[in-house]
């Protein structure tokens, strides 16, 4: 065997052990993220529990709220409690480092299905 066949050899080794190197590497980075991401979706899973029961407390409200005004011929829309209710969020999403822009989609969503549900208690009573 020359010298230099030697040498490749050696080269060869090398590449190989390296390549194990990185192959556990790659696999411990690919069982952390696994494991990770089950954690994550664990507490993602029970806060989306809570969200649902908390938005059917929130839905039981506006309803009843919804039957008071349709009796009182008030309208479903008060931009005033709105805005404070847009000022309230506001605040509360930047001492938890929640987007603006998440809070404002949530308010949005929350008082348009409200709304919703207020004009149809209004136009066909209280189902
Ligand atoms: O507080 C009211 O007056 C409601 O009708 C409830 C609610 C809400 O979902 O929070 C819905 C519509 C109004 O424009 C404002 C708020």
């Amino acid at each position: 065997m020359s010298e230099n066949e030697n040498e490749n050899e050696t080269v060869n080794e090398n590449t190989q052990i390296s390549s194990e190197l990185v192959d556990e590497h790659t696999s411990a980075i690919v069982s952390d993220a696994i494991r990770g991401i089950e954690e994550q979706r664990e507490i993602i899973d029970s806060i989306d529990d809570d969200i649902v029961r908390l938005l059917a407390r929130r839905f039981k409200a506006t309803k009843r709220v919804g039957q008071l005004k349709a009796k009182a011929g008030f309208a479903a829309l008060d931009s005033a409690r709105e805005n404070r209710q847009r000022d309230r969020l506001r605040v509360i999403a930047a001492e938890s480092g929640l987007e603006q822009e998440i809070a404002e989609g949530y308010l949005e969503f929350v008082v348009g299905q409200s709304k919703k549900r207020h004009k149809k208690i209004a136009e066909e009573g209280d189902n």
